[in-house]
């Protein structure tokens, strides 16, 4: 039913039209499929200025007539190129293509690729536009233009043999693109739009307007070149929190390493001071670290020996010996990065249909320029000249740049800040999923509620007193993992109860405990299962009744096949539970609980947080209640991404809730790095708000087109304006996008 990740970021690899295909798909599966006769080695390529779409584009056609090639992906995020060679073309060859097609390439991976998908190693920053081939030429023909209006100041016809020049000199580099590209098997890119344009305005005479035109070209991809590395760099800072080095000990000894050297086991110092070079647990010191790089949040947390710490937390107050227990590549921040570029490389349905609408306006305008310069003429003996001129203002209409990058602008920007405050999300498809929710289904322990639940109340039955009730119960419960034992457990040693042994112990998931204690077989857990092993008489029904009433767990202890007491348990809801569904509820956001506790406790808790509560659902019964609910809403459901994974993929959108564990984040289609449930209501906004930016994109990069399209063909509008409206419907869609970046700010 609905899409994983990965289904999501293989889109078809097709290429072709003036902008772009984002595609890109996870390297390590192709490489893994890729192992049929003779065994082909993946490459993988850095291509430095690949920054607009039609880039994808160009290069991704280009390659594809190669022979031997398989399994091209070309990643604008992560600005490469990876694909498998079996041999009847050479690695060199690729880099030669690349550069011949104006990109200078180097190599990543080893033929033997293991490393591919990982997180490459890259330059923090990018050099600043001036600098850049492009800046400098649209600097030039800035130049040059005003040199040109100078010496029409003086003589009109000197005049317009400089714009002519300036015309010439600044389409030059562009033409040489074009011409490149249609080698490379891509005839029809901007660029050759452009070079037409410019050189059919030189012949008929229109100079000014010509070097307007190609100046206004440049200034609009320089333009487009730093928006697309702001959007790039809010996630490429995070990787650069890493430290390059690395205390590590040896033999007692302190040496300097490369953070990347360093191998689970190893030991470093961090002092106060430092960041934290990779993930590990604490074994020595106290201290306080800041973990914003991975949360979004500067609060301090405080850590001592055996608790967790991140690559790129800083460490604030004390020096601490640190146990690593992650390798670079697989350092939570890493995986953070990987898997939003990964996500921005994948397009959302809306941008596909928008790719393939692409497709077909560039060629139709395209035709429509050139009717529009011939058939007047022609059929009603219209002037030459004047139709022509519309004709090439119609070439620079037929772009679709603006058109193409509405969806993935928008998406780019909301996916890093999102992931900037601690919000991942795999994929614009997971964000048009999101912006549709109309009901949000949450797991109740650990999710609604804090999830360390406390004895509250432990009432012994018959002949048994406390100390043996918590004796039986803890010794069971010994060997569960479960919150509910560790409560039990905790309230054992604080009455200084010792828990006798117990052998044969099982987890019945959803029920309770078994095992053998003193020879008696002992059941700890849910009330109506435990009637099936005691008789529970009429008194102990109603204590059950009034507990769970109050909101608490109860369990019932069975020692061999009688009743031997109960122990009530509470577990508090978050602080910002009844917020969160409040907020929720403003959105037009139903919400509803999924509770394993039994409905009368899950009732109580749910009317305190003004929640539908649906309790008594065995694990598998969750995953079902999804499914059913699914076919009726939009629905995404909330867990810790550990026990509750099926119904995590049931529903329209899974949202793992918690602290950066492996399967939260691998498991489901969004994870929520901290234990907040107000972030579901936010990360709604967000994808709300995203999905309201696309629709202001779309209607701006069609609507200039539409207009322009009309202006142009009745002659009220040139060549310059075209130029104008397509550059900056790019420039006002990319600005909109980058409006996202700024959403957490006011969340
Ligand atoms: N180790 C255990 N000890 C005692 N009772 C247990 C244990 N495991 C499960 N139970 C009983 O089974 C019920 C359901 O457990 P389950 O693990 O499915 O739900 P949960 O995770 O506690 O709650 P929720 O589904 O709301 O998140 C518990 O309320 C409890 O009564
Ligand atoms: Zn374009």
């Amino acid at each position: 039913m609905h899409t994983g990740f990965h289904s999501t970021a293989h889109p078809p690899a097709e290429a072709g039209g003036c902008c772009g295909h984002h595609h890109a798909y996870d390297g390590h599966h192709d490489h893994a499929t890729a192992a049929a006769e003779p065994s082909p080695a993946a490459f993988t390529w850095r291509v430095e200025g690949m920054d607009c779409a039609s880039c994808v584009a160009t290069i991704d056609k280009a390659l594809s007539r190669l022979p031997g090639i398989s399994g091209v992906s070309v990643s604008l995020a992560r600005e490469t190129v990876s694909l498998d060679l079996n041999g009847d073309t050479t690695a060199g060859e690729i880099e030669a293509l690349l550069g011949r097609l104006g990109y200078r390439a180097s190599r990543l991976g080893s033929p033997a690729g293991s490393g591919a998908g990982a997180v490459a190693p890259r330059p923090a920053g990018s050099p600043p536009w001036w600098t850049t081939s492009k800046g400098r030429i649209a600097t030039a023909a800035g130049l040059l233009l005003v040199v040109a209006y100078g010496i029409g100041l003086l003589d009109a016809r000197l005049a317009d043999a400089a714009f002519a020049v300036a015309s010439l000199v600044a389409a030059a580099p562009v033409a040489l693109t074009a011409l490149r590209k249609a080698a490379a098997g891509a005839p029809m890119t901007i660029e050759m739009l452009m070079t037409v344009a410019v050189a059919g305005a030189l012949v008929i005479g229109a100079v000014e307007e010509a070097a307007i035109v190609v100046f206004l070209f440049c200034i609009g991809e320089v333009l487009e070149g730093v928006a697309a590395e702001k959007a790039r760099s809010g996630i490429r800072a995070l990787a650069a929190l890493v430290p390059q080095t690395a205390r590590r000990e040896v033999g007692g000894r302190l040496e300097e390493v490369p953070a990347e050297a360093l191998a689970v086991g190893d030991v470093v110092l961090v002092r106060p001071g430092d960041r934290v070079p990779a993930d590990g647990v604490i074994l020595e010191g106290h201290s306080s670290l800041d973990e914003s790089p991975i949360t979004g949040e500067s609060v301090p947390v405080a850590k001592g020996p055996g608790d967790k710490v991140f690559a790129g937390a800083v460490n604030a107050e004390a020096a601490l010996r640190v146990s690593v227990e992650a390798a670079a590549a697989d350092n939570l921040i890493a995986r953070i990065v990987h898997l939003v570029e990964e996500a921005q490389d994948a397009r959302a349905p809306t941008a596909r249909f928008i790719d393939a609408f692409a497709r077909w306006y560039m060629p139709l305008v395209v035709a429509l320029a050139v009717a529009v310069a011939v058939a007047p003429p022609l059929l009603a003996g219209g002037d030459w000249t004047t139709w022509i001129y519309r004709g090439l203002a119609l070439l620079l209409i037929g772009c679709p740049c603006a058109l193409v990058i509405s969806v993935p602008a928008a998406m780019a920007s909301a996916l890093s800040s999102a992931a900037r405050n601690g919000l991942l999300v795999k994929g614009g498809a997971v964000i048009e999923r999101l912006a549709g929710i109309d009901t949000v289904a949450f797991d109740k322990t650990g999710t609604l509620t804090v999830g360390r639940p406390a004895v509250t109340d432990v009432l012994p039955l018959g002949t048994h007193d406390t100390a043996r009730l918590l004796a039986l119960a803890a010794a069971v419960e010994r060997g569960s993992s479960h919150p509910l034992a560790a409560a039990i457990a905790a309230r054992a040693a604080q009455q200084g109860v010792e828990p006798p042994a117990a052998s044969d112990v099982r987890a019945l998931p959803g029920k309770g405990m078994e095992g053998t204690v003193d020879g008696l077989s002992v059941f700890v857990g849910a009330p109506s299962f435990a009637a099936e092993r005691a008789q529970l008489d009429e008194s102990v029904r109603a204590s059950v009744e009034a507990l769970e009433g109050a909101g608490k767990t109860v369990v019932v202890v069975v020692a061999g096949g009688e009743a031997a007491g109960l122990v009530a348990l509470r577990d508090e809801p978050r602080a910002d539970a009844g917020e969160a569904v409040a907020e929720l509820a403003a959105l037009g956001v139903g919400s509803v609980m999924l509770s394993g506790d039994n409905p009368r406790t899950a009732a109580a808790i749910g009317n305190a947080l003004g929640v539908e509560a649906r309790g008594g659902m065995l694990p598998a019964d969750k995953a079902v209640a999804i499914g059913e609910l699914a076919a009726r809403r939009r629905i995404a459901m909330v867990g810790d991404g550990i026990n509750d994974a099926p119904a995590l993929a049931r529903a329209h959108v899974g949202i793992a809730m918690g602290g950066g564990s492996d399967v939260a984040l691998e498991t489901a289609d969004a994870a929520l790095l901290h234990d907040r449930v107000r972030d579901v209501p936010v990360l709604l906004r967000l994808a709300r708000a995203t999905m309201a930016n696309v629709r202001q994109n779309i209607a701006v990069a069609l609507g200039l087109k539409v207009l322009f399209l009309v202006t142009t063909v009745v002659g009220a509008t040139g060549l310059w304006m075209a130029i104008l409206a397509d550059t900056g419907a790019t420039v006002l869609v990319t600005l909109n996008a980058l409006r996202l970046l700024a959403f957490f700010r006011h969340a």
